[in-house]
């Protein structure tokens, strides 16, 4: 079963079509990551997936259900954590949860959700109007796990969160996914979904405009990576043999690195057995993925170029030009390391 299934979802306001013509599927046990721009069309897709709204057109069911015939059966069984969530400031956290309890009828365990978004019983016994950001973001998320819904839908769950808030976010998305809840999660920022997605769905102007993993939207739109080795002799003598790898689109060798252009992540394996059989000695290796920053603007404004130009471009200083926003070494038997001069991992991130 389908835990979300639109079909020309459309919402008009007057002359705005908030929401365009959505068809999207997310299936049972997936982690989603609903993106898109402020104003996309995030928050009302949501709204109308919990019949808080009514479509225009289209139609939904939410875990087989009509999204709005049959909303009372949905209601039970998801969790919601509403954007701009706020606390009853003298209640104590606790006593929310036990609320949350009361309302839903549920027979949870108050101390157990306590424990489980990562408050303490301390923390749980504070008036929640005394909580950090991150603190009313965990007790909201405990309010939405009470009843165990088979789907949690999180509106902007990063929202106002520092890194460290954000992390403990994602690890409570990661826990809630291994007991087996499908998460819908919505964003702005692309960053705050990767690590904890199957999957995303990018939205602009209240159409979808990609669904796929986030390794799959970099290939598709042929942002790739760009792979530095550093060999333990010239590498002129093996860039014939890199050329050679499927997914390596161009490879540039210059004293003992070789920097080669991956547009299919199976290729970055590849180029090392390749080199490898081919007898070069490799020190280091390094991988410069094409920002999710600047990924997220070829989808949203649709120039593809941005991506292609700003990866691994360096500029005279040898810096990296932009859209480097992660590094990653892949595991290889490395004998000693090497800092490859000009990885320009310190590049600035386009905004
Ligand atoms: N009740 C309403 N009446 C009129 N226009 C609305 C209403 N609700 C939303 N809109 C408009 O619909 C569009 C989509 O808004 P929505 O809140 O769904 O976007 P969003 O992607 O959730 O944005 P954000 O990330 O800022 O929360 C916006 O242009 C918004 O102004």
């Amino acid at each position: 079963m389908t835990a979300i299934e639109t079909s020309g979802l459309t919402k008009q306001y007057g002359e705005l079509t908030a929401v365009d013509d959505l068809d999207l599927t997310v299936d049972e046990g997936e982690v989603f990551g609903f993106l898109g721009p402020n104003g996309a069309g995030k928050s009302t897709t949501i709204n109308m997936l919990l019949d808080f709204t009514r479509p225009t057109a289209g139609s939904a069911t939410v875990l087989g259900y009509d999204a709005q015939a049959e909303a009372d059966s949905i209601s039970p069984r998801v969790g919601i954590l509403p954007e701009g969530f706020d606390v009853y400031p003298r209640l104590s956290g606790r006593r929310h949860i036990e609320f949350a309890i009361e309302t839903k009828d549920a027979a949870d365990d108050p101390d157990e959700i306590v424990d489980r978004v990562g408050l303490s019983p301390e923390d749980a016994a504070r008036p929640a109007g005394d909580y950090s950001k991150g603190m009313r973001q965990r007790l909201a998320t405990g309010m939405a796990l009470v009843g165990d819904p088979d789907l949690l839908i999180m509106d902007e769950p990063s929202s106002g969160l520092d890194p460290h808030g954000i992390r403990e976010m994602q690890d409570l998305v990661r826990t809630e996914a291994e007991r087996g809840t499908t998460v819908f999660f919505s964003s702005h920022i692309l960053e705050h979904v990767e690590t904890v997605c199957d999957r995303v769905g990018v939205l602009n102007e209240g159409e979808l405009v990609a669904v796929d993993t986030i390794e799959g939207l970099r290939e598709e739109i042929g942002g790739g990576a760009t792979m530095t080795l550093t060999l333990a002799g010239p590498a002129d003598e093996h860039r014939t043999v890199a050329t050679t790898v499927e997914g390596i689109t161009d490879v540039a060798a210059s004293g003992r690195t070789l920097e080669c252009s991956v547009t299919d992540s199976v290729a970055k394996a590849g180029v090392v057995t390749a080199l490898a059989d081919a007898g070069a000695t490799i020190r280091d290796v390094r991988i410069e993925e094409v920002s999710l920053e600047s990924l997220f603007t070829v989808l949203t404004n649709g120039d593809a170029d941005e991506v292609t130009d700003g990866l691994g471009t360096k500029t005279e200083a040898g810096r990296a030009d932009a859209d480097v926003a992660e590094t990653e070494t892949t595991d290889t038997d490395v004998a000693e390391t090497e800092t490859a001069d000009g990885g320009g991992i310190e590049g600035e991130v386009a905004r």
